[in-house]
């Protein structure tokens, strides 16, 4: 039987209205894929907690605050993923950010990510970010 992971990732705004996309460090499943930040809730930890690690662990970010958006449910090759997705606004969250595990990160309007490889569980959060920002 396939391991259910739970993962929880952040949906960081700037001022613009763009998003933060990085890119899944080489050695990784999926490697070159852009994602959103975070990774797997380790046990005993809230969804918030994990949220903050996982974006000071991979950018150096702090994140101060979040609220629960998207969670959906995908069945990979490797693993079934329940994934949290969070929204953070721009004043939520603090920081330079560093590509701490050797991975890429950019700015995107969420309707500008159509030249980028999107980890396949993320098209339908990239859809409903356009449905938020246009309607
Ligand atoms: N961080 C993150 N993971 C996502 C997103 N969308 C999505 O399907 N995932 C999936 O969630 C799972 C957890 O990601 P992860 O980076 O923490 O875990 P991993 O098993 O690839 O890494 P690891 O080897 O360091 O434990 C992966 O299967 C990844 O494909 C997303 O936007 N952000």
């Amino acid at each position: 039987m396939k391991p259910i992971l739970n993962v929880v990732a952040g949906i960081v705004f700037n001022a613009h209205g763009e998003i933060l996309l990085s890119s899944r460090p080489e050695g990784k499943a999926y490697a070159g894929y852009w994602e959103f930040a975070g990774g797997k809730i380790e046990a005993g930890e809230t969804h918030l907690a994990a949220l903050k690690r996982e974006f000071f662990e991979e950018l150096g970010v702090q994140i101060h605050d979040a609220s629960a958006w998207l969670s959906p449910c995908y069945e990979y090759e490797h693993a079934i993923v329940n994934l949290h997705f969070y929204l953070v606004q721009a004043g939520q969250w603090a920081g330079e950010i560093q590509a701490k595990e050797g991975q890429n990160f950019t700015w995107r309007k969420p309707n500008q990510v159509a030249d980028l490889p999107i980890l396949p569980a993320n098209y339908e959060i990239i859809q409903a970010l356009c449905d938020l920002n246009f309607n």
